[in-house]
């Protein structure tokens, strides 16, 4: 189903777009039927994708099967009228920008464009990622299984009709992955101040992140009865767990963190 993507114009090759590409060229996606649309690529990123048989730079005959716009909020303003002009009727756009809503994206192009807003995250770089599609009236059920099978590529994906939601979802799952390597660069401190050598307290950090995380994708067991399985009666992880879960612990900094995250999302639209 991936070949059915191309021709694929890729507009920001930046780091979770060419996350998303590398991903969907090692699963299918012929590289020959790609191009990218960058003009601040560095010669060496350049390179890199051409030595695989993507094309940079080239002006298209034919109209792309899709379009990804992965550039910043804050350049659509100027991408959105300079890339209108390469769809095609049937050409599905997919805009991956954080804030920037499918109103505004579908109003750069004729009326009756396929328009689907995604949120995904950059474990996708790995199959891992997390991803969340919204689309507007005009995506039929074929081109609906094109946007599954790419963003099945990278991961999950799940639809949403409601777009209010998707403010949330970046603040969760998009923004989310920097939260978990927050994460394990705050417990590799914790453990440096409580006098672990650097190196040490870096690899325990890491790994106890990666495994905790693979037994939650693993297990069936709610993430609350994971976290109770370590934790013994009056012995330590419930010592540790007594200043996480007190009332300004983790949770209020998330929902805080969260919120953040939303309003900032709503601000960039
Ligand atoms: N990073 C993440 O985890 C996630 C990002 N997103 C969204 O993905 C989008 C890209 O983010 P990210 O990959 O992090 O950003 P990057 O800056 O890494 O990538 C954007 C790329 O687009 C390039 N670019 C800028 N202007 C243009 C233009 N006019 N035409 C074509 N390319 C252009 C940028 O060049 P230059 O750097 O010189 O500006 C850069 O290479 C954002 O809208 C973001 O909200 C969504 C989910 C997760
Ligand atoms: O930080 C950002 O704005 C983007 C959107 C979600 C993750 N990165």
């Amino acid at each position: 189903m991936l070949e059915s993507a191309a021709p694929l114009l890729l507009v920001g090759a930046g780091k979770m777009g060419g996350a998303m590409l590398e991903r969907w060229l090692e699963l299918g996606l012929p590289a020959a039927g790609v191009t990218i649309v960058d003009p601040y690529l560095d010669e060496g990123a350049k390179q890199a994708w051409s030595g695989r048989g993507v094309r940079v730079e080239a002006a298209e005959a034919a109209p792309p099967a899709v379009i990804v716009l992965a550039v910043k909020p804050q350049s659509m303003e100027t991408v959105l009228p300079a890339i209108a002009g390469r769809a095609g009727p049937a050409t599905i756009v997919i805009s991956i920008a954080a804030g920037v809503g499918l109103g505004r994206i579908a109003a750069a192009f004729p009326a009756g464009q396929p328009v689907v807003r995604v949120m995904p995250n950059t474990p996708a770089q790995v199959g891992k990622g997390m991803s969340v599609a919204c689309a507007n009236d005009r995506l039929d059920a074929g081109g609906r299984a094109l946007v599954d099978a790419l963003l099945g590529a990278v991961g999950e994906a799940a639809w949403i009709d409601d777009e209010g939601h998707i403010d949330a979802v970046t603040a969760v799952s998009g923004s989310g992955p920097a939260y978990v390597f927050l994460l394990a660069e705050c417990l590799a401190e914790a453990g440096r101040q409580a006098g672990l050598p650097a190196g040490l307290a870096d690899r325990l950090a890491r790994q106890t992140v990666v495994g905790g995380g693979a037994l939650l994708a693993e297990s069936a067991l709610p993430a609350s009865k994971l976290r109770e399985n370590v934790t013994s009666p009056n012995g330590t992880t419930a010592a540790a767990l007594a200043v996480l879960m007190a009332a300004d612990g983790l949770q209020s900094l998330l929902t805080k963190a969260v919120a953040a995250a939303r309003a900032r999302s709503l601000e960039l639209g």
